[in-house]
């Protein structure tokens, strides 16, 4: 039986560490290769679920009938056993309902896995572009409540752990669904550190600074309303990025022709309005201009309101549930934000000046 204080101690870098302590064990269960071996059939290939960059994710079944997630690093990859090591330091910290638990690891000579929380419905990515074998268009609400996991995730991470946390690669295949539809941030191998305590604006220019990442995952938001990704280089290019189009959309009042043709009269206008309000907010130019992770999800949650209340009063009017919305008439707001320069979103660069660098490389230092 593992002593928890001493894992805890060489864990923070208090005690010396003996090889087998470079990863923190009781926090997490140590796996043998053996339990991994029994749990995924041998690395059965129909156990398979899904390959990354590092290695191959595999269904699997603990000896207690609990199924998991088991993501084993290929041989070859001596960057993501760094990684991988860096996901389990951090996961191993980190509880909340939006974020992937980590249930243990297995290091065993040239073999390193990782056991993690089973998310029943893959990546949010699968779902989007239609790799999952049960691809169904996502409703609106489903939609909605995807980012309000994922914005109470990186909130979390941000603002609710005792060092922010910056992930570093958000994106639609990091967001994994479970049965619930319940949206939950993994892959912490690229993670970082902040400072204790930051204020929420340097928060924001910190996350675009070290991230490179333009307006947290706004581009998330824009996939999620219009169901296509960032880039596709197969559609005309005035198109081809989508948050250039998106504005440009925006701007000229033709936005209803991008939106996903599967959500067309399905957004209620007032929901829509409070939806592109905050989206456009956080691909604001300027970095200290975006709002704060807490504000992006307090209007998603608005916005899920405003639907709700929208569908229960035209379910009040049409009982049989067929009916469509109007195109929205956006808000002032929405038409002054998309009436600035457009090329402006066409330079995906930090968006931060010098002088807000150093600002930024002051708070850390200090
Ligand atoms: N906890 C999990 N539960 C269910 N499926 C998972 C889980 N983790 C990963 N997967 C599946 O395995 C796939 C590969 O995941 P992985 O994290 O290795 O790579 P990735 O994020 O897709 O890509 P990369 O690491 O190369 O950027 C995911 O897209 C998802 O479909």
């Amino acid at each position: 039986m593992k002593n928890p204080l001493g894992s805890l101690l060489s864990f923070l870098g208090l005690k010396k560490k003996s090889p087998r302590s470079e990863l923190p064990e009781g926090f997490c269960s140590r796996f043998s290769l053996a339990q991994i071996e029994a749990a995924t059939n041998n690395f059965h290939p129909l156990s398979i679920i899904g390959k990354g960059a590092f290695g191959t994710v595999y269904k699997g079944t603990l000896h207690d009938g609990t199924i998991v997630a088991i993501k084993r690093l290929m041989s070859s990859s001596y960057g993501g056993r760094g990684e991988l090591k860096n996901e389990v330091r951090l996961l191993c910290q980190l509880r909340h309902p939006h974020l992937v638990s980590l249930i243990g690891f297995c290091v065993e000579g040239p073999e390193m896995v990782v056991v993690l929380e089973y998310m029943s419905r893959g990546s949010l990515a699968d779902f989007l572009f239609g790799i999952g074998k049960d691809h169904v268009p996502l409703s609106w609400k489903h939609r909605l409540h995807i980012c309000i996991g994922a914005a109470r995730g990186l909130h979390y991470l941000l603002s609710g752990a005792k060092h922010a946390v910056f992930h570093c690669d958000i994106k639609s295949s990091k967001m994994l669904l479970d049965e619930e539809w319940c949206c939950k941030l993994s892959d912490f191998g690229l993670s970082k550190l902040g400072p204790s305590t930051m204020s929420s604006k340097a928060l924001i220019r910190m996350e675009t600074r070290i991230t490179g990442t333009y307006g947290y995952m706004a581009p998330e938001y824009a996939f999620l309303l219009f169901g296509r990704p960032q880039y596709d280089s197969t559609l005309p290019e005035e198109k081809q990025n989508l948050l250039v189009w998106a504005m440009e959309s925006l701007r000229e009042g033709t936005i209803h022709h991008a939106i996903d043709p599967y959500l067309k009269g399905r957004i209620a206008p007032e929901c829509l309005n409070k939806y592109l309000e905050i989206a456009s907010r956080c691909v604001h130019p300027k970095g200290n201009e975006r709002p704060a992770m807490g504000e992006v999800e307090v209007t998603l949650e608005l916005a899920m309101e405003l639907q709700g209340r929208a569908d229960s009063e035209m379910e009040s009017i049409y009982p049989s549930g067929e009916f469509m919305y109007e195109e929205a008439s956006f808000s002032a707001f929405i038409r002054n934000f998309a009436g600035l320069d457009s090329l402006y979103y066409s330079e995906f660069g930090s968006g931060l000046s010098d002088s807000d660098s150093n600002n930024v490389e002051n708070e850390l230092s200090s």
